[in-house]
C-alpha cells in the first residue's frame, strides 16, 4: 500500500484540500445507488471507524441522504469520527448513533443495542470501518457489527477495501467484512485480486481519483490478464511453419498404475498450440488408443527425439530416472505433481533454460515445509518464497491461480478466469501439458503459465456452464476458449 499512499501524497500535493475524499465519496455514492436501484426511502446504514475511511462513507452517505435515503452513522469512535463528513451527513438530515458499544468496554446500554437494530433493519450497509490505515482483524465491537451486517437482509458495500482483510497480501487474520461489493479508489489493491480476501470483497468496482499518472511512477505488485493480452500470446502459426517450428513439446506423466494422469497430459499439450506431441513412458497404449497423433517412444526423456519443452510430473509415481533425465535437458521443463517432490531443488537451480512449477497449495506447503492452510492464506507470500528457492517461475494452482518469476522482481500475474469447477480431478494435468505446449511454442514460463492459467479456466468455465465438469470436458473445451480469446 506505500505505492498507493505515495501516489495520493503526490496527488494531494497537486489537488485542493478533500478534493480526493470528494472523488472517492461520489463514486461511491453512485455506486450504492446502482446497488439499491431505488435511493428514496432506502435505509442505509454507515459503519465508521476513526479515519479517511469513516469519511468516505459520511461523505457518500451525505449525498444518498440527499437523494431522500434514511441514512444513519454507526460511529465506532463517536469523538475521533471524521468532522467535515459528519457535519455533511448531518446538513443532509442523516442522523448518527454511538456504535463503540459494549464488546470495547464502554459500557453498553441503549446506545449498543441502537447500533445493533440500525444495521439489522438496513437495506445497505456501507462498511468504513477501516481502510488502507487498518492493521490486523477487525477489533471486537467492529466484527459484532460486521457479523450483524452479514446476518441482515442488507446489500453490504465496502469503502475501498472489506474492513479486516490485508490489500496488500490478500490476508484475512481474524474477523473481516463480508462485502457483495467492494469499491476501491485510485488503484486495485492487490489483495483484493487474491483469495481468501477476493472471496470478502465480492464485486470489485473501480473509482478514478485520479491516481493513474502518479502511480505510473511505481511497478505493478500484482497484474491481471485481460483477453487482450492472452490472444497477443497466442502461438498461431505461420504460412511456412512446420511441426518442428510450431514447436514438439514432449510429455513425461503417467505411470502402469496411473495411465490416465498421461493421457490427460497430452489431451492438454494437443491443444497448446504446439505442432505435436512426444508421448514418453509407459502408458503409451492408453494414450494412443485416445490420441493416434501422439508420438510416442519407450526409452528415457533423453533418448526420445528432438523437443522444444518438457512438461513432466502428472502421475509419474516414483519414476525418479525419467524426472532426472527432463531435470538435465536444456529446454524449456515445466514440473507438475509428483516430479515436483521428486525433483532435486539444486538440480532445478542450476538449469539455465526456463523450469516452470506448477503445484497446488498441498504440493507447494510440502515443497515449503509448512501447512497447506498456511499457503492458502498466504499465496502471494508463498508463490514468491517458492519462486525464490527454486530460482524458477511457480505456478501456484487454486482458488485464485497466481504466477512468479523466478527472480522475485515484477509482478505476480493473478488469473482472472479461475472457476470452482476447475477443483476436480485430473484438471491439473491437462493444464500441464498445455503450459508445456505454450513452453515449446516459444512463450517465456511466466507468459506460459499465465496464459496456460487463464485459456484453463476460461475452458472449464465453457464446458460447465453452471454444471459439474470433468478433466476430460475441460480440455475438449480448449479449442473453444482459444477462439474466445481470438474474437476478444
Ligand atoms: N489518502 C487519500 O488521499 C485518500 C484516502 N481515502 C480513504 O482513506 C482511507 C485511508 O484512511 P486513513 O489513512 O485515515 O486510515 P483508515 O483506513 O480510515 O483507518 C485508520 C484507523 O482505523 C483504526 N484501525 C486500524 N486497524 C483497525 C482494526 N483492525 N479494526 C478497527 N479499527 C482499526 C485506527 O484507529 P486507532 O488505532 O487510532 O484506534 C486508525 O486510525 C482509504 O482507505 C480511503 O478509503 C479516500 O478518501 C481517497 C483519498
Ligand atoms: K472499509
Amino acid at each position: 500500500m506505500e505505492d498507493v499512499r505515495a501516489a495520493e501524497r503526490a496527488l494531494m500535493a497537486r489537488v485542493p484540500d478533500g478534493a480526493l475524499m470528494q472523488r472517492a465519496a461520489a463514486g461511491l455514492a453512485a455506486a450504492c445507488g446502482q446497488v439499491l436501484g431505488k435511493v428514496y426511502g432506502a435505509r442505509v446504514a454507515l459503519l465508521v471507524g476513526s479515519g479517511d475511511n469513516g469519511g468516505d462513507a459520511l461523505y457518500a452517505g451525505a449525498r444518498l441522504a440527499r437523494r431522500g435515503a434514511g441514512v444513519t452513522a454507526v460511529l465506532l469512535a463517536p469523538e475521533r469520527a471524521h468532522a467535515g463528513g459528519l457535519a455533511a451527513l448531518r446538513a443532509a438530515g442523516g442522523r448518527a448513533v454511538d456504535g463503540s458499544g459494549p464488546a470495547e468496554g464502554v459500557g453498553g446500554g441503549a446506545g449498543a443495542d441502537a447500533a445493533l437494530g440500525v444495521v439489522a433493519r438496513a437495506d445497505l450497509v456501507v462498511d468504513g470501518v477501516v481502510g488502507i490505515g487498518g492493521k490486523g482483524g477487525l477489533r471486537p465491537r467492529a466484527a459484532e457489527l460486521a457479523r450483524a451486517a452479514e446476518e441482515s437482509r442488507a446489500v453490504v458495500v465496502a469503502v475501498d477495501l472489506p474492513s479486516g482483510v490485508d490489500a496488500d497480501t490478500g490476508e484475512v487474520r481474524g474477523a473481516a467484512v463480508r462485502a457483495d461489493v467492494t469499491v476501491t479508489f485510485g488503484a486495485c489493491k492487490p489483495g483484493l485480486l487474491v483469495d481468501p480476501a477476493r472471496e470478502y470483497a465480492g464485486a470489485l468496482r473501480f473509482v478514478d481519483i485520479g491516481l493513474g499518472p502518479e502511480l505510473a511512477a511505481y511497478d505493478p505488485v500484482v497484474e491481471a490478464f485481460q483477453y487482450a493480452d492472452v490472444d497477443r500470446l497466442l502461438p498461431v502459426p505461420g504460412a511456412e511453419s512446420d511441426k518442428y517450428r510450431r514447436g514438439v513439446v514432449g510429455v513425461v506423466a503417467g505411470s502402469a498404475r496411473y495411465p490416465g494422469a498421461a493421457v490427460l497430459a497430452v489431451a492438454g499439450a494437443l491443444r497448446g498450440g504446439a505442432g505435436a506431441v512426444r508421448y514418453v513412458g509407459p502408458a503409451a497404449d492408453a494414450v494412443l488408443a485416445r490420441f493416434p497423433e501422439t508420438l510416442v517412444s519407450a526409452g528415457p526423456p533423453a533418448r526420445a527425439g528432438r523437443v522444444q519443452a518438457w512438461a513432466a510430473g502428472p502421475g509419474l509415481g516414483d519414476d525418479g530416472d525419467r524426472l532426472r533425465d527432463v531435470v538435465a535437458a536444456d529446454v524449456p521443463v515445466l514440473i507438475d505433481a509428483d516430479g515436483l517432490r521428486l525433483a532435486d531443488a539444486a538440480a532445478v537451480r542450476k538449469r539455465v533454460a526456463p523450469t516452470l512449477l506448477t503445484p497446488h497449495a498441498g504440493e507447494a506447503a510440502a515443497l515449503l515445509g509448512t501447512s497447506r492452510e498456511e499457503v492458502e492464506s498466504g499465496r502471494l507470500e508463498a508463490v514468491r518464497e517458492l519462486a525464490g528457492r527454486y530460482a524458477a517461475t511457480v505456478l501456484l494452482k487454486g482458488s485464485t491461480t497466481v504466477v512468479a518469476g523466478p527472480d522475485g522482481t515484477g509482478a505476480v500475474r493473478v488469473n482472472p478466469t479461475g472457476t470452482p469447477w476447475l477443483a476436480t480431478a485430473g484438471s491439473g494435468d491437462v493444464l500441464s501439458g498445455l503450459a508445456g505446449a505454450l513452453l515449446a511454442a516459444g512463450l517465456g514460463a511466466r507468459d506460459a503459465g499465465a496464459t496456460g492459467a487463464f485459456l484453463h479456466g476460461l475452458a472449464a468455465r465453457l464446458a460447465a456452464d453452471g454444471a459439474p465438469v470433468a478433466a476430460q470436458d475441460v480440455a475438449d473445451a480448449l479449442p473453444a476458449a482459444w477462439r474466445d480469446v481470438r474474437r476478444g
